[in-house]
């Protein structure tokens, strides 16, 4: 049987990273930045108030106490967003809103609850009396202290998450070069299978693995061109291949789950088994032994084993580093990173592989992380409707018979989310 870090080895020599695209912003979720970026605007943009209140001339209110408030003439009004930059002559004052940029001359904004004009509903007044003294720069937020144009802002292979676009967008891009979004096509293959919610007749089960694939697809930055089902008939799943690799924009990925092992009907197997293109192998893991892998013309295929556990399994320990490469994360980092921990309960494990098993990821007093399964019957690969508990999975080497509470495992998370 062969290691999962060569089946991984292998996959990764025959993927590179798709080529780079330019994007708006709100298309670039999920993806990898192709370039690094600097600030092309500073952060904050402009002088401006932190609080909703009056800017002033600090001078002009140095002595202003609780019983002997200062006195201003308001002369300007300045909501966020007023391009207005009004002269204030000494004694006077701006009413000025959180993020309005402050008058040239004002150094500093005194909140209104420091003030006799402390209700923010009432109509702007011609005056407004200070009770306590400001420090010059209070409540300013200065022009590039947060960065300045030309700082860097993101390196190249960053993921563009929520606040990595957002970080973007407050620098003064509106679009990013990108490595373009992976097109993944998902085939379930197996007679067995019926739509989801659709009535069964013995011997049917309903089609999981689909929205399990797909679902982990679009978790991973890719787009799911297609997603079909098949029997399990060879010329059919051919069929189904040919029409999602003839489509406009052919998919880069595919991924069929099932048909892989043993069976006298696995459609997989058949087909593949001596064309060309496609390898089959029997990876030292549990669970997750059968794979194929190889190439479809330009695409490259996984042949994931069908039972639900192994398919997840599968997906995050090879298509997952392949989708991440493709989005252009450094080949060595592209394995989803194993860290110590420890079991958080008694569990059995397989012989003569190595077990990859589900698990709900925890911590104990605040640091250790703890992998509890979550499923009482452990790794076994049929075990669909426990796998949305899990937050990862711990991995045992082969030699180890047994894991009792306490013992220490290596931990993947695939989710931050504990449910
Ligand atoms: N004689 C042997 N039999 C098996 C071996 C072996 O070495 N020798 N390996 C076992 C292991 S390990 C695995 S894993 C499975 C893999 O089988 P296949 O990839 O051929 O998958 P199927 O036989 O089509 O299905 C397996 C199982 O999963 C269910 N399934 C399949 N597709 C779906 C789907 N889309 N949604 C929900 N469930 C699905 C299917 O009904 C089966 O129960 O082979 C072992 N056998
Ligand atoms: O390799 Mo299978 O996934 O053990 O059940």
């Amino acid at each position: 049987m062969r290691s999962v870090a060569d089946q991984r080895a292998r996959v990764l020599d025959a993927v590179a990273p798709l080529p780079t695209t330019v994007l708006p912003l709100a298309e670039a979720h999920g993806l990898r930045l192709a370039q690094d970026m600097t600030a092309a605007i500073a952060v904050p943009t402009w002088d401006n108030s932190a609080m909703d209140g009056y800017a002033v001339r600090a001078g002009d209110i140095a002595a202003a106490t609780h019983e002997h408030g200062i006195t201003l003439r308001i002369v300007a009004d300045l909501p966020a967003g007023s391009g207005d930059d009004p002269h204030l002559a000494p004694g006077e004052a701006a009413r000025i809103m959180t993020g309005a940029v402050v008058p040239t001359a004002a150094d500093a904004v005194v909140p209104l609850e420091q003030t006799d004009r402390d209700d923010p509903m009432a109509p702007l007044a011609e005056t407004v009396t200070v009770y306590r003294a400001p420090g010059t720069g209070q409540h300013l937020r200065r022009a590039g202290e947060d960065l300045v144009a030309g700082d860097p802002v993101l390196a190249a292979g960053s993921l563009a998450t929520g606040a990595a676009l957002s970080a973007l967008a407050a620098t003064g891009h509106g679009t990013v070069r990108v490595h373009r979004r992976a097109r993944v096509a998902v085939i379930a293959t197996g007679s067995e299978l019926v739509r989801p919610g659709e009535p069964l007749t013995r011997g049917l089960i309903p089609d999981s693995n689909s929205l399990l694939v797909a679902g982990l697809v679009r978790e991973h930055g890719g787009e799911v061109v297609a997603v079909r089902h098949v029997d399990d008939d060879a010329a059919h799943l051919a069929e189904a291949l040919r029409q999602v690799s003839q489509a406009p924009e052919p998919p880069d990925v595919v991924v069929l789950t099932g048909g892989v092992s043993e069976g006298a009907f696995d459609p997989v197997k058949q087909l593949f088994t001596g064309a060309g293109g496609v390898e089959f192998a029997r990876v030292r893991m549990q669970p997750g032994k059968p794979q194929a892998f190889g190439r479809l013309g330009d695409a490259v295929l996984f042949g994931l084993p069908g039972n639900p556990v192994s398919a997840w399994v599968s997906f995050h320990v090879f298509v997952a580093p392949a989708l991440a490469v493709m989005h252009g994360m450094p080949r060595e980092r592209a394995a989803p990173p194993a860290v110590p921990g420890v079991a958080g309960a008694d569990w059995g494990t397989p012989p003569g592989r190595d077990q990859y098993l589900p698990a709900r990821i925890s911590t104990r007093d605040d640091r250790v992380l703890v992998a509890t399964p979550v499923a009482a019957l452990g790794s076994k690969s049929h075990l669909v409707a426990s796998l949305a508990q899990a937050s990862g999975y711990a991995i045992v080497p082969a030699a180890v018979d047994h894991i009792t509470r306490g013992d220490a495992v290596s931990i993947v998370r695939t989710s931050l989310e504990t449910p």
